[in-house]
């Protein structure tokens, strides 16, 4: 349906006065300067209007009468149209195998991007239920591994051990002043097809459009965002080994340096890194720079609330998108200065801050998913500790998810005790009898002596474990398609839990880890299921349907877990877990935040809410008190600090970017 993209004008003087992109919000858009005039307008995507857009007294001003056909189109029009050709493609490739139809429809919105970005980004906003598969997981794998052919034009920046010592002065190469959000990977891990070289680019490229889409960051507003690739490998890239040690991060530190000196401001995302970068990075940087890691980070909130789908509660219902959970938490602290958390209520429906601890990115995906599944077995939140958890793959996503579950578990408890975590990599269960375990999946290697007391021992295969741990929850991040078999999803029936959950997280689709009708099918209809990449609910005969659930941190790098979307922008699961970082990214980004610190993650968890904006509020909010926000052009920390939660509100939602045509004026 057309949205309006009209907005109320009817806003208190003193909001208006911080407002920065007025044109997004207010009902004749603001001009915007171009420096540009006749054909070369028409030849950039972000001021061509689909060239028969143009109004007649802009083609005077612009020098650009006589290059167009007469008739003017409207913006409505164009998009009909293009949405016209979409629906045709599809009749067209109906049939056909569906990597050439998701590859086609790639090809055409990536087309529409390349002539008119803002039309690009309004079909995007308006579709995003249909097109997130597209432009994000799983086609955006199939575009990676084929980028070398789909190549026409350049997106992003690109930086290899070639550029050393120049990296300060190449940043300028980029033409826009200004830049919000950067999504920084080198290729080493992309999704589960591992090291693609310069081919990863497509990654960045699908984060930074769900950015657009999802939190409304502006694609363009001095080309804010940005990506990067670091040495590469493939036919676009260098045929060179890759760096390692001392040699690598001192090209990242550079990069980094880079970066911060000409946008002081940008947020960095750190995206599909291999493991053993993911966490040194994260370390070196998050204290240092406005910077986070998607598919890692773990943060520790003292309060959030947590997604949580209704579906999860009343089986085999259609899904809702408003239902919330929240957890009461008392904190208690001991004299020696520890916490400890005490549950005192749960509840569904509200939004209210209590709760918990970690939220971000894939950790935080996956805790919504786990204490989904407590509920979902009719048993109080506080049963999650006695939860029986297989981790399948111990890699810096497996980790994430574990610490944090590690964590949910020590504070309701209180105490250190090891929780039934069971952690598998490509040798089988990690215990503490293995020689070389990484440090940082250590305190997940079970004790020899308790492994052996239900049959197991270092080094297990899967099927092994969950045939003797009979979990209550398997959760595969691993990369490896189909690792979950029929024996282990026929296995996972004897789960100890009336309601067993399988997360088949790994992303693309063939790397997912089962297939959502395979895990119906074997582990029984009672499943709960979530993917990293969208599968179709499965009918499972009788009327009955097997639900299924999308897991996927672009949810929650702007949202959350198993769907959720709703939102500002449009209703749809996807766009849900997009929502929330996203989120995160705008308010870090309109105070000028020095870091993006836990309490504003924190933050962002507290106020998952039925508007964008109020999310980024939020983080901004969070950013003031404690004292890392720095301001953003003419707003200054000081403003910042006085305005009150509903101006925060108006603020970031008049400075969210929307997809209209602004009327151009020509300047030198
Ligand atoms: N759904 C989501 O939001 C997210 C999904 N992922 C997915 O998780 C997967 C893994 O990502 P990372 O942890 O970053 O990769 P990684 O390379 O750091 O870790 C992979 C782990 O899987 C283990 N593994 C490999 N083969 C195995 C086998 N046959 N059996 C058991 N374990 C095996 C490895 O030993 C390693 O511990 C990828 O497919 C990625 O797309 C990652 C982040 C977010
Ligand atoms: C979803 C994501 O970030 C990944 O698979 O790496
Ligand atoms: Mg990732």
């Amino acid at each position: 349906m057309w949205r309006t993209v009209a907005r109320s004008a009817a806003v208190a003087i003193n909001v208006r006065r911080f407002c920065m992109a007025a044109s997004s919000t207010c009902s004749i858009p603001r001009p915007c300067i171009v420096h540009k005039r006749g054909a070369d307008i028409l030849h950039d995507p972000w001021f061509n209007k689909q060239d028969t857009g143009f109004p007649l007294t802009e083609r005077d001003r612009l020098g650009l009468r006589g290059l167009l056909p007469h008739r003017v189109i409207s913006f409505e029009q164009q998009y009909e149209r293009f949405m016209d050709s979409y629906r045709s493609l599809e009749k067209n490739t109906a049939g056909q195998p569906d990597n050439i139809v998701s590859l086609a429809k790639w090809r055409i919105l990536n087309r529409l991007h390349d002539r008119n970005e803002t039309l690009y980004y309004k079909v995007l906003i308006d579709n995003i239920k249909d097109f997130a598969p597209i432009i994000y997981t799983p086609t955006v794998g199939l575009v990676c591994q084929n980028y070398s052919g789909l190549f026409r034009r350049p997106r992003g920046m690109y930086f290899s051990a070639k550029d050393k010592g120049e990296m300060k002065s190449m940043i300028y190469n980029w033409p826009a002043p200004e830049v919000d959000m950067i999504v920084l990977t080198d290729g080493s891990r992309i999704l589960g097809l591992g090291d693609l070289g310069v081919q990863g680019i497509g990654i960045p490229i699908g984060k930074l459009d769900m950015y657009v889409a999802a939190a409304g960051i502006n694609p363009q507003r001095a080309a804010q965002y940005y990506h990067v690739m670091l040495f590469t490998s493939t036919d676009l890239g260098l045929r060179e080994r890759r760096l390692e040690g001392e040699e690598y991060i001192s090209i990242v530190d550079e990069l980094m340096e880079a970066l911060h000196a000409r946008w002081p401001k940008a947020i960095i995302q750190f995206e599909d890194f291999q493991f053993k970068w993911a966490f040194e990075t994260l370390q070196r940087y998050r204290k240092k720079y406005c910077m986070f890691n998607d598919d890692i980070q773990v943060s520790n909130y003292l309060s959030c609330s947590v997604f949580i789908p209704e579906r999860i509660k009343c089986h085999f219902r259609p899904l809702r998108f408003d239902q919330f959970c929240d957890f009461r938490l008392k904190v208690c602290f001991s004299a020696s200065g520890s916490k400890r958390f005490e549950i005192l209520s749960f509840s569904s429906g509200s939004l209210t801050p209590s709760i918990f601890l970690s939220i971000s990115g894939t950790a935080g995906v996956a805790l919504a998913g786990l204490l989904g599944v407590v509920r979902a077995q009719g048993r109080p939140l506080s049963d999650f500790v006695n939860q029986k958890i297989v981790v399948v793959g111990a890699g810096s996503a497996g980790l994430g998810v574990l610490n944090m579950a590690y964590q949910a578990v020590s504070r309701m408890t209180g105490s250190t005790a090891s929780p039934q975590f069971y952690l598998i990599d490509k040798d089988g269960l990690i215990t503490k009898e293995r020689s070389r375990v990484d440090p940082a999946a250590a305190p997940f290697a079970k004790p020899v002596g308790e492994v052996q007391s239900i049959g197991l021992r270092e080094g297990s295969d899967l099927l092994e474990v969950v045939k003797k741990v009979k979990p209550h929850v398997l959760v595969g991040l691993s990369g490896v398609g189909g690792i979950f078999t029929e024996q282990v999803l026929k296995a996972m029936r004897d789960s100890d839990s009336p309601k067993p959950a399988i997360f088949a997280m790994s992303n693309p689709t063939d790397n997912a880890e089962c297939t959502a009708a395979d895990a119906f099918m074997h582990a029984g209809e009672t499943l709960f299921f979530g993917s990293g990449s969208p599968f179709p609910n499965v009918d499972l005969g009788n009327g009955k349907v097997g639900y299924v659930n999308q897991a996927n941190n672009m949810y929650l790098f702007p949202g959350c877990v198993f769907i959720l979307c709703y939102l500002l922008l449009l209703i749809c699961y996807i766009l849900f877990n997009i929502i929330f970082l996203t989120r995160i990214g705008l308010g870090a980004l309109l105070s000028g935040a020095r870091i993006v610190s836990d309490g504003m993650l924190q933050a962002a968890a507290e106020c998952i809410r039925s508007i964008t904006a109020e999310v980024g509020a939020a983080v901004l909010r969070a950013a003031v008190i404690e004292q890392v926000a720095e301001g953003r052009g003419e707003v200054g920390p000081k403003e910042l600090a006085h305005m009150s939660k509903e101006e925060a509100v108006e603020y970031v939602t008049r400075n969210m970017w929307y997809p209209v045509y602004s009327p151009l004026v020509h300047e030198k």
